[in-house]
């Protein structure tokens, strides 16, 4: 593949991420007014490190710091989304 076929792979890639990312997003709201219901807090460390433990362990050893970054900024957007809708 040249630059230009690479590029092209990579938005067409980029446009299923931003799918799923707006599919997980979207299950957040569920989430978080389940969590205003129960009066439980958005933070929830142990689910956090049992999600990146998951994921890092299906990932190739040089991937592996990578995927828990993408992971702490999926959580960390989810987390901010959660406040968001609870004020
Ligand atoms: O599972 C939860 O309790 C969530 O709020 C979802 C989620 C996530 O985005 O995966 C976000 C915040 C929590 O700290 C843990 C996980």
């Amino acid at each position: 593949m040249n630059l230009e076929e690479c590029r092209t792979r990579i938005d067409q890639i980029d446009e299923k991420i931003l799918e799923l990312y707006l599919e997980r997003m979207n299950t957040v709201i569920e989430v978080a007014k389940y969590k205003k219901e129960q009066n439980l807090p958005v933070l929830h460390p142990k689910r956090e490190q049992e999600i990146i433990v998951k994921q890092r362990s299906k990932a190739p050893e040089e991937l592996k710091q990578y995927v828990e970054a993408l992971y702490q900024t999926l959580m960390e957007t989810s987390r901010a989304y959660q406040n968001e809708l609870l004020k």
